[in-house]
């Protein structure tokens, strides 16, 4: 089988195939860009020896990606800066330092970093026994937190299973670190996504497709007495119009949510009255379930008016 050229500058989703696979550029909340590919075809493709159908996967410097019985490519990421390799003349940009990966039981954890947030890094990693990708979610452990606490709470989230939530597939702990393997979203967050938008917001008929969506992973965790207290982490599961999404980072979600809670946390811009009242008067609480769905409405507007006009960054 030899390997074929094919060199995609993705500016804007690029189809591939009779039966096609979409490239995608993604541009995560930290920067940089990702290249995710979504399978359409009937056959699948095959990345790195293993067959995908009906996915999305994110490319990695490296990857080799075959349309089974036809055509191999190997996938070449070069970092180009702009003006760079204006024409064939010009040097070749440099290629992308190769991924190192570390094991962690059947999950192997490679160094591309997929975000960060206060609490935790997510890496690329790979689930080696379902051959499947998946993101792993690096928390440091605090020096006297109580792992059984903590695994008890995470034992919660892997009972979750709706198609907008991010799935928890497992958890593995030592000493210093909480690894928590999620379902890998390939689209990046909902507001780089609006902001790529004309004038950064979306139209009504997007937003309400989004909305139902929010809603819905929302109200299955409601209706298991858990609230999120944090349901603006929202990530596109595949990129592309019209995605679907994914409520993720669970970091602060509380089970018995109908309790009134004195601790309040969350982004002060989605809080509801009652939860910015609690924070100046420490003996008045709010309870988690109706402030998810006011962070909803929010999340509504924003989507709507655009992040720039209804958030004061
Ligand atoms: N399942 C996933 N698939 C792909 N990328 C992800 C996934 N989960 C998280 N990320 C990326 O990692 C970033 C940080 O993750 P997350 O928000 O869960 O971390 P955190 O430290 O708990 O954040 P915060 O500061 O909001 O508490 C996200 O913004 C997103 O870009």
């Amino acid at each position: 089988m030899s390997f074929s050229a094919l060199i995609l500058s993705i500016d804007r989703p690029v189809t591939i195939g009779r039966h096609p696979s979409c490239f995608y550029r993604v541009r995560p909340s930290n920067g940089g860009v990702l290249v995710s590919c979504e399978d359409f075809s009937t056959n699948g493709l095959i990345l790195n020896g293993h067959k995908i159908r009906r996915t999305s996967v994110l490319l990695m410097d490296g990857d080799i990606i075959q349309i089974p019985h036809s055509q191999k490519f190997e996938c070449v990421h070069v970092l180009k800066a702009p003006g760079h390799k204006a024409n064939i003349f010009d040097p070749t940009p440099p290629r992308e330092a190769s991924l190192k990966t570390k094991r962690i039981g059947r999950y192997l954890v490679t160094s591309h970093c997929l975000g960060s947030g206060s609490f935790a890094t997510v890496h690329l990693a790979m689930d080696t026994t379902a051959y499947r990708q998946v993101a792993c979610k690096t928390i440091k452990r605090k020096n006297h937190d109580k792992i059984e606490k903590v695994m008890k709470e995470v034992d919660i989230l892997l009972s979750l299973d709706h198609p907008n939530i991010n799935r928890v597939w497992a958890a593995r702990h030592d000493s210093s670190f909480l690894n928590i393997f999620l379902e890998l979203c390939t689209g990046g967050d909902l507001f780089s996504y609006i902001v790529g938008h004309k004038n950064s917001r979306l139209c009504e008929g997007e937003t309400k497709y989004i909305m139902f969506q929010l809603l819905k992973g929302l109200k299955y965790l409601h209706d298991r007495l858990i609230s999120h207290r944090g349901p603006e982490n929202i990530l596109l599961h595949t990129p592309g119009p019209y995605p679907r999404i994914q409520i993720g980072d669970f970091g602060l979600a509380r089970p018995k949510a109908y309790q009134e809670t004195f601790n309040v946390c969350g982004t002060v811009s989605y809080l509801p009255p009652e939860g910015i009242l609690a924070l100046d008067h420490k003996h008045l609480g709010y309870v988690g379930m109706p402030a998810d769905c006011w962070s909803a409405g929010v999340i509504m507007y924003i989507m709507l008016a655009s992040v720039i006009t209804a958030l004061p960054l």
